[in-house]
Parts: C-alpha cells; sequence; structure tokens
C-alpha cells in the first residue's frame, strides 16, 4: 500500500500499480518497445509501469539520471547483466567508485587510442563480408539466392567484436556457419536476463551450487560457455613467460591495470554488449536504404561522386572519409532513430531524498526504466512521421530559420542518446559508429539489394532488451566494378 501511495500521481496500465505481473508479461513478450511506446504514448511522458517503477522517454530526464555527477545511480536490474558466473563487470557493477574506476581504465582501449589497428581489424572483416556474399549469395537475373541479411550481420559483428577484444576472430564468415550455437543461446538468454530484470530479488537462486551446475562454463563446446573458453584462452595467452604483448585492446586494458579475471569477464561482456546492437543498426539501415528508392539512389550518387572526386579510399572507405558525407550520416541517425538498437529497461534508482518529476514528488528508491523507443519517435521533436524511414529530415534546408536549426540540434542531441549518455554512456560507440559508416558504405557502392521475402512481412522479430531478427531475406546483385572502383579498376588497385 506504501508503494502505491508513493507513486499513484502518475499514470499507466490496469494494475501496474499493484504488481510487476503487467511488466513481466510485456518483457517477456518479445515485443517490448511496442509496448513501452505505447504507455508513454498514452498515459504521459513518465508513465507507472510496476508497483516502484517508472517508465520515461522524458530526454531532460534520462539526461539527468545518467549526467557524470547526478545522485542518481544503476538499479537492481543491472544486477542481472552479469554473464560471468563468479564475476560482476563494467555493465552489471551498482557500485559507483568500481565503475568509475574500471570506465577510467578501459576507455583508452575502447576509444582506439591505444588500438592503432583498429580501423584495419574493422576492414579485414568487411572483406570478408564482401568475399562471402560474393561467393554464396549474388542473384542474377537466372539465379534467385537470397540471404537472410539478420544472420550474416551477426557473423560480420561478432567477428570484428572477437576480433578486437581477443586478437583473433570467431571465424563465422569464413565458415559462413555459427559453430558456436550462439544465435540460438542468444535466444534463450535474453527472455530470461528479462525475467530476472522484473524480479531481481530471485537472482540469488542463480548462485546456488545446484544451479550454478546448469550454468554456462569455459569447457563448454557450444554457446556462451564456448565464448568464455575462448576468452580464457585469449586472455592466458597475454600472461605467463611467454605472453603476447600487443597494441590492441586486449593490450590497453592489461596496461592500465586489469588484472586476468576482470579481463576474462570483460571480454565476454564486450561479445554482448557490442555485436547484437551493432548488428542490429547494420541490418535494420540496410534493409531500410534498399527498400527505399529516392534515399538510395541519393546516397549512392553521394558514394560515385566521392569516388569520383578521389574522397574515397580503396578497397575500403576511411571512417574519417564517412564522416565528411552528409547524405550517408543522416541515413545512419534515421535508422538508429527509427529503430534505437537497445530497447531498454537499464533502470536507474531515485536518489534516497527522493526527487520531483513532472511536478510529482517521487520517493527515493524508486526506479526510473528508459524507453528508446519512445523517445525516438518523438512527435514533438521529430514531427508528425516518426515511424517514416526519411533521412533528409536531417538536412536542412536553403532556408532554414533559426528555429529549424535550433530543433535539427535537439534531434541531434537526442539521436545520440540511443548509447546511453553520461556517465552510463556506450564505451563502444566509436567501434559501432566506425562499423557502420564503412560498411553501409561499401554495401551500397558494391551492391544492388532489394527486399527478397514474401510480400507479407519482410523479417520476423522479437525484442528482449536487444533485438532478435529472423528470416530477413535480402536478394543481392553485384554492381559493374567500374562503379566500385571508381576510376580504373586496374589503376585503383595499383595505388
Ligand atoms: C549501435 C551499437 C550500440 C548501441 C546502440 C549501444 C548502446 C549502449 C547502451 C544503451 C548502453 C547502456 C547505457 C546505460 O547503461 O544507461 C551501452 C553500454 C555499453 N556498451 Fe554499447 N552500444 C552499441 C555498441 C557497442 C559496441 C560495439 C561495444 C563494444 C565494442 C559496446 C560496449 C559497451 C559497453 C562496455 C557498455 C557499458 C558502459 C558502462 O557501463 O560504463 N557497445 N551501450
Amino acid at each position: 500500500i506504501k508503494q502505491y501511495v508513493g507513486l499513484r500521481r502518475f499514470r499507466g496500465p490496469r494494475g501496474a500499480g499493484w504488481s510487476r505481473l503487467w511488466m513481466l508479461r510485456v518483457l517477456t513478450s518479445g515485443r517490448m518497445h511496442k509496448y513501452f511506446g505505447e504507455v508513454n504514448e498514452e498515459y504521459g511522458s513518465t508513465a507507472r509501469i510496476a508497483p516502484s517503477t517508472l517508465l520515461t522517454k522524458d530526454v531532460s530526464l534520462i539526461r539527468r539520471m545518467s549526467a557524470v555527477r547526478s545522485p542518481y545511480t544503476r538499479s537492481k536490474v543491472y544486477e542481472a547483466l552479469r554473464l560471468h558466473p563468479e564475476r560482476d563487470n563494467i555493465v552489471s557493477y551498482r557500485d559507483e567508485a568500481i565503475h568509475g574506476q574500471l570506465r577510467t581504465k578501459m576507455s583508452p582501449g575502447y576509444s582506439g587510442k591505444d588500438n592503432p589497428n583498429l580501423e584495419m581489424e574493422i576492414e579485414e572483416q568487411i572483406l570478408n563480408l564482401i568475399a562471402l556474399i560474393e561467393r554464396s549469395y549474388t542473384s542474377d537475373s537466372e539465379r534467385y539466392n537470397p540471404v537472410d541479411l539478420a544472420r550474416i550481420m551477426t557473423f560480420f559483428t561478432l567477428d570484428v567484436i572477437s576480433g578486437i577484444a581477443f586478437g583473433r576472430p570467431f571465424g563465422f564468415l569464413t565458415d559462413n556457419s555459427d559453430p558456436f550455437g550462439y544465435l540460438q543461446n542468444l535466444r534463450m538468454m535474453l527472455p530470461a536476463i528479462m525475467f530476472f530484470s522484473v524480479y531481481p530479488e530471485l537472482l540469488g537462486i542463480l548462485r546456488l551450487p545446484a544451479v550454478q551446475y546448469f550454468f554456462p562454463k569455459a569447457s563448454d563446446a557450444t554457446g556462451v560457455g564456448k565464448v568464455m573458453g575462448w576468452a580464457k584462452e585469449s586472455v592466458a595467452a597475454r600472461f605467463g613467460p611467454n605472453k603476447i604483448e600487443q597494441k590492441d585492446m586486449l593490450g590497453s586494458f592489461l596496461a592500465h591495470g586489469l588484472t586476468q579475471e576482470e579481463l576474462e569477464s570483460e571480454t565476454l561482456t564486450q561479445i554482448t554488449a557490442g555485436s547484437d546492437s551493432t548488428s542490429t543498426a547494420l541490418r535494420l539501415a540496410l534493409m531500410h536504404i534498399f527498400t527505399h528508392q529516392g534515399p538510395c539512389s541519393k546516397l549512392l550518387e553521394e558514394l560515385t561522386n566521392g569516388l569520383k572526386d578521389g574522397k574515397i579510399s580503396r578497397p575500403i572507405i576511411r571512417d574519417s572519409e564517412a564522416r565528411e558525407l552528409p547524405y550517408l550520416q543522416a541515413c545512419i541517425k534515421e535508422s538508429l532513430r527509427l529503430y534505437p538498437p537497445v530497447t531498454g529497461m537499464l533502470s536507474k534508482n531515485v536518489p534516497p531524498e527522493g526527487d520531483t518529476i513532472d511536478g510529482i514528488f517521487v520517493p527515493g528508491g524508486t526506479s526510473i526504466a528508459w524507453n528508446s523507443w519512445g523517445m525516438c519517435h518523438e512527435k514533438s521533436l521529430y514531427g508528425d512521421d516518426p515511424y517514416v524511414f526519411r533521412p533528409e529530415r536531417w538536412l536542412l534546408h536553403d532556408k532554414a530559420s533559426p528555429d529549424d536549426e535550433a530543433r535539427l540540434q535537439a534531434m541531434n542531441d537526442t539521436v545520440w542518446m540511443v548509447f546511453g549518455y553520461g556517465r552510463f554512456g556506450c564505451l563502444g560507440r566509436p567501434v559501432a559508429m566506425m562499423e557502420l559508416n564503412k560498411t553501409i558504405a561499401e554495401f551500397v557502392l558494391r551492391f544492388d539489394c532489394r527486399a527478397g521475402g514474401g510480400l507479407e512481412k519482410m523479417w520476423d522479430e522479437e525484442s528482449f532488451g536487444f533485438f532478435l531478427h529472423r528470416n530477413m531475406w535480402m536478394r543481392i546483385e553485384k554492381r559493374d566494378d567500374k562503379l566500385v572502383w571508381g576510376k580504373d579498376k586496374f589503376h585503383a588497385q595499383v595505388e
């Protein structure tokens, strides 16, 4: 009753003020992003979704909670993100001091400052992706040979992230298979994480020896256990008398004082934090670009002009060059906005003294969850068509007024919040943006693609904090080599 009364002035779905069952149903439904969107649409930008949990799409509140000196703290739901059976990681620590120290130690490795080969490692995997498509998945007037974009983009991001995290990629792209059973494992793990986000007090059960027996282990032949084994081996190679010394991400973490155990846990976290999120962003960006003829032609024109003017390197565009292409950047932002890859909840706790939100006092300890879907489809910011893929909304027209400029600035500030904000913001953003910039540009330059599935739906989708997509069929034709290489192919290769 005390909990109910504390937040009674916030509106929300029926029953949500008395029990967590509404939240459980939504988080395990596979459609949490849609339900979250509807709740804040119907009950206001901050609404109640459980006895002591609010859900918000209010950008200023989200900023306030995650700001560097904010008194808000991570809620118990973060504990459900602990992947390693024995150790916490940067995503799951709730102690602000430990979390802050880890961030300081790990930032140089993530930013690429200590890792001069980061861009080259991503390029290597882009070339592997192109080779896989050319080898196995091109169609022409006589041959229909579609590819599940969701599957190969996950292979791609897993190879990129394992390459940069461990110094040795898993090799999913070269094998064109998932020998780890990773995708199937993820499908099982994500709903479980959602369950424990609703009932975090049950997490203690997972520490019981009888339950730990069923947990992934480094000796497993498949799934997350196999990734743990891969992490353990790769980290062990950096210690002992014959240790490998390398200037890469692991090398950077080691140089900044992470212990062997911390490295094992952090590299495992990197795989889950960095693969599905970026894969979602990539597959949806490509699907939206190729299924919208106007934007696709404009982007191709920008890229081919760039090639003609010598502003795009071969065989793969540089990240710095891609960042200078306004239409490419507009397509990426529009796609991140339309489908923010992380769908919540990442709740933060109100400080003990309480806070006032929308003029209502909120007691200390209340959890406030993040509604990224609502935040990115806010009509008052993005206009009346927030569910339409329209990259033009990111470009100022010739007669733009100061108001238009201010709105564009607010849109820009908001869209980057899909990566979180402030002291909880994503450390992998530079890596993710490099993958997006380079891969989308090369894909559009090299391939002519269309949606390749049936007419009824373009893909199957579920969301449990991250998105799971399947059957995202795409028909791919190779473009003329001259277009891909700019000037003369031979000349460009020699250069
Ligand atoms: C488009 C791709 C990505 C998106 C949308 C994304 C989004 C996010 C979000 C929303 C958070 C949590 C914010 C919070 O707790 O409030 C986060 C944290 C994090 N992400 Fe990403 N991420 C992406 C790619 C990556 C990549 C590629 C990596 C690794 C190379 C990565 C590593 C991390 C890490 C380590 C954290 C934890 C930071 C901390 O706790 O201080 N992410 N990300």
